[in-house]
């Protein structure tokens, strides 16, 4: 082989990666594996192990990314079509339906073996729940025959801090359900207010998403409603289960008035774009945040600072 070739098929070989890659739509999980790692850290006391915390957010991205694997097979034919989807390795012609196929099922298989071996079966099915909500219930029954798709579907994405719960405690209660309960509500602010800017692509391949069936103002309306529906759930981390203290308490309370403030700025201007895409982007940084003050609270040291500043 000479030097060129070589050179040639090391940057196939890098191509190929980054479409398998590029499958598993990657920008997306590291939000999914910060909603679990929240969970595992309340229900250690933020006294998390962290062989357990490792192992379990590797097989929860294993999970996610077969999921959106299988999505990306599945929904081929729209992903061709759109413009936003049109570039992405399988309608774009660099990875074979049958090659993703199996490499859909590795993933799935390596992140159950992982996960019912190093952590616990409950865990294991958990994930595998997700992987089989996410397909059958949102994408193959949902997406394309309902505007309520991202409502009942979006309970997928609400899976990972049942899964995180699970590894800790190999149980489940009320508290991981909240967290469930909390980014089912977050979900149609979070899709509906992406949906508003690429309507048009929606339409074009006739998926009912909400703007395209009942237009702007109807969105914007349900927007507000799930912002205003999510609030108190956050809070119930604090009152009455008393899992989280006044930091959180705190940095929930700053995130959910700004949520508020841009639901309402969109419902008065629903055609604006502009807002839809801050409240798009600011939806991320809030399960973040969110996310992170339940993780702060949750440390020990947290619960020190706050005993020496606020004695009793
Ligand atoms: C049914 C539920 C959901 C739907 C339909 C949905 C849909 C979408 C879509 C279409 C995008 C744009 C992706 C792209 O441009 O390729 C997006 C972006 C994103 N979603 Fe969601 N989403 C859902 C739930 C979630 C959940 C539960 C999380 C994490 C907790 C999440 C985190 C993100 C993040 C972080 C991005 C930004 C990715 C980037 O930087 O481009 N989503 N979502
Ligand atoms: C525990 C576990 C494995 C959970 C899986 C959760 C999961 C994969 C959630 C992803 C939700 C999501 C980003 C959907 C994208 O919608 P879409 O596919 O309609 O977006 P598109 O229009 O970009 O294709």
């Amino acid at each position: 082989m000479t030097g060129t070739s070589v050179a040639r098929s090391n940057e196939n070989f890098l191509e190929v990666i980054k479409s398998y890659y590029q499958l598993t739509k990657p920008r997306i999980i590291p939000l999914l594996l910060i909603t679990t790692a929240a969970s595992m850290w309340i229900a250690s006391k933020g006294n998390v192990d962290s062989f357990l915390l490792i192992i379990t957010l590797l097989g929860g991205t294993l999970a996610a990314a077969s999921a959106q694997v299988l999505n990306c097979i599945y929904d081929q034919d729209i992903d061709y079509t759109m413009v936003r989807t049109r570039k992405r390795p399988i309608p774009s012609g660099k990875v074979q339906t049958q090659h993703a196929l199996i490499f859909a099922i590795i993933l799935g298989v390596l992140s159950f073996g992982l996960l019912a071996l190093f952590v616990n079966l409950l865990a294991a099915s958990l994930a595998m729940s997700g992987i089989v909500f996410y397909m059958l219930v949102y994408t193959h029954w949902l997406k394309r025959h309902t505007t309520q798709n991202i409502v009942i579907g979006g309970a997928a994405g609400a899976i990972p801090p049942l899964v995180g719960w699970a590894a800790v405690t190999g149980d489940l209660n009320w508290i991981p359900w909240l967290l469930f309960v909390i980014i089912f509500l977050w979900t149609p602010p979070h899709f509906w207010s992406l949906a508003l800017m690429i309507k048009d692509d929606y339409a074009q391949v006739q998926v009912p998403m909400l703007p395209v069936i009942e237009g702007e103002e109807i969105t914007v309306k349900q927007i507000w409603l799930y912002t205003i529906l999510v609030i108190p759930f956050t809070l119930l981390l604090i009152y009455p289960i008393g899992s989280l203290g006044i930091v959180y308490g705190a940095i929930a309370l700053s995130l959910n008035v700004i949520f508020l403030r841009k639901a309402w700025q969109l419902k008065q201007a629903p055609q604006d774009k502009q807002l839809a895409r801050s409240l798009f982007k600011y939806s991320i940084l809030y399960m973040m945040l969110l996310c992170t003050g339940m993780v702060i609270d949750s440390l020990s040291f947290t619960h020190h600072l706050v005993a020496l500043l606020m004695p009793q």
